[in-house]
């Protein structure tokens, strides 16, 4: 059947639309129609992003992180299109048609409530519980990188940025931090580009914020953080002030009408240390507990 398809012809993509630019290339709906006669699935094609010789194996990288991640929280894998006699290939994943965490949030804001922002943050929690059972750091989570497949179940997506954690090791060095979302990053991946499960936790708790805030544009993260860290630029790059304050304890203040346990849950996930951090499996035993008041 279509489902395990995993070499679709790019004679049978037909374009529908822009969905977006992701880490290292852009995002298309399309629709696989082999039988041309528009009953063929909707899929979302990532295309890498032409001629950078690096981008091809970290796309490469991207697709064997994907292919290799069964879980109901993580958006799925469907197959590759190579394109140009195999020269250029595309990535394709089930297409969610709820869109993004963030839109859907800002859209339906009135009909959702406490419960299920908590059923949302227990089935990120569980996959990333998954991701780290796996050794995977994602690198990049936050409200943008999560889609919603219903009006029940959310999945965390793109596996651009994501790394796994050497046997060896308790986290991963990055060499080239490139654009990096730092008002996501814990302090030791500003600092240090060192980033592992702790890091992902500390980025999960931002995550709960915008959650809590419905992902309103005012509050978020780079908003407040910016407004905290004020105009006294005195030339110190934005990255050295955040760790600053952060070292003062300052932290993301509770969104409006957050209930008090989830703000502390966040604060949890904010320890200064990475060891101070809770483990998602401790995360999700308390969120679960709080879906159950
Ligand atoms: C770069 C891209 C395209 N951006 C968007 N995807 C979708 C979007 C909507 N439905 C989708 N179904 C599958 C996929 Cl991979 C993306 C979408 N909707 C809006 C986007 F901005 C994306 O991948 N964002 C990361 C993600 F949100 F997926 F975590």
């Amino acid at each position: 059947n279509q489902q395990d398809q995993s070499v679709y012809e790019e004679r049978h993509l037909r374009y529908i639309s822009p969905l977006g630019k992701g880490n290292f290339g852009s995002v298309e709906l399309c629709r696989y129609d082999p039988l041309g006669d528009n009953t063929g699935e909707l899929i979302a094609v990532k295309k890498l992003q032409p001629n950078k010789q690096s981008n091809l194996e970290d796309f490469q990288k991207e697709i064997n992180t994907i292919r290799s991640l069964h879980c109901d929280y993580i958006v799925k894998y469907r197959g590759v299109c190579y394109s140009m006699g195999r020269l250029s290939m595309s990535l394709v994943m089930e297409y969610l048609p709820y869109g993004s965490l963030i839109g859907y949030l800002e859209k339906n804001r009135q009909l959702i409530n406490n419960r299920r922002m908590l059923l949302f943050a227990s089935q990120i929690c569980k996959g990333l519980e998954y991701l780290q059972s796996m050794r995977y750091v994602h690198r990049d989570l936050a409200a943008r990188n999560i889609l919603v497949a219903s009006d029940t179940l959310v999945k965390i997506a793109d596996f651009g940025l994501t790394k796994i954690i050497p046997f060896d090791k308790e986290y991963y060095r990055v060499t080239h931090p490139g654009e990096s979302p730092i008002f996501w990053y814990a302090p030791e991946s500003i600092t240090e580009s060192k980033f592992s499960h702790k890091s992902d936790v500390w980025s999960f708790g931002v995550v709960l914020h915008e959650l809590f805030s419905y992902c309103e544009h005012n509050c978020n993260p780079k908003r407040l953080y910016m407004q905290e860290i004020g105009n006294d630029m005195q030339g110190l790059s934005i990255s050295m002030h955040l760790v600053d304050i952060l070292k003062d304890n300052w932290r993301l203040p509770a969104p409006p009408l957050c209930p008090p346990r989830i703000h502390s849950m966040m604060t949890a996930c904010w320890g200064y240390s990475a060891e101070e951090r809770p483990t998602f499996s401790t995360l999700g035993d308390q969120i679960e507990t709080s879906i159950q008041d």
